[in-house]
């Protein structure tokens, strides 16, 4: 069945935000779609989880992070050849520990200039993004 036809696997995607905007970013490994783009760490909302839980799961799983709090900030759906996807992205400022690479991933703290490639859903977001962490540029 075409991806586009499907129902929307939601997502729940975390972006750590330190006081200076610097944002958090970790790396598809090899063997999955889109290796060695660049992702905010998330995956898949499992079945009678929230959102919140997932995103709380999964920073714990991939990075070692307890994310204390984090705040909805928009809803983007994407149709890939692999999948259909409905990505929740929360802003969090708040969080436990720092990120380790569990699962192997390389990770990266981005500043304005970034790293690339980024995967396609997530590319209309940066802009988004710069205009809240630097409100004044
Ligand atoms: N975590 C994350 N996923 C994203 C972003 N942008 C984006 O399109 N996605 C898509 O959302 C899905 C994330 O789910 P996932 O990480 O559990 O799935 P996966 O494809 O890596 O592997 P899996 O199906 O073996 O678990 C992937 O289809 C990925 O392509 C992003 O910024 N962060």
């Amino acid at each position: 069945m075409a991806a586009e036809k499907t129902k929307p696997v939601d997502v729940a995607v975390g972006i750590l935000m330190q006081p200076n905007g610097d944002v958090l970013l970790g790396q598809r490994p090899p063997g999955k779609p889109y290796p060695g783009y660049w992702e905010f760490p998330g995956g898949k909302v499992e079945v009678e989880e929230s959102i919140l839980e997932a995103l709380k799961r999964e920073f714990m799983e991939e990075l070692g992070i307890e994310v204390l709090s984090a705040q909805p900030w928009c809803c983007v759906e994407h149709v890939y050849p692999h999948a259909h996807v409905r990505l929740h992205f929360y802003i969090s400022r708040e969080w436990r520990g720092e990120p380790q690479s569990l699962e192997g991933q390389a990770f990266a703290w981005q500043g304005s200039l970034g790293v690339e490639p980024l995967l396609p859903a997530t590319i209309p977001l940066i802009e988004w993004l710069d205009r809240l962490r630097y409100p004044s540029a």
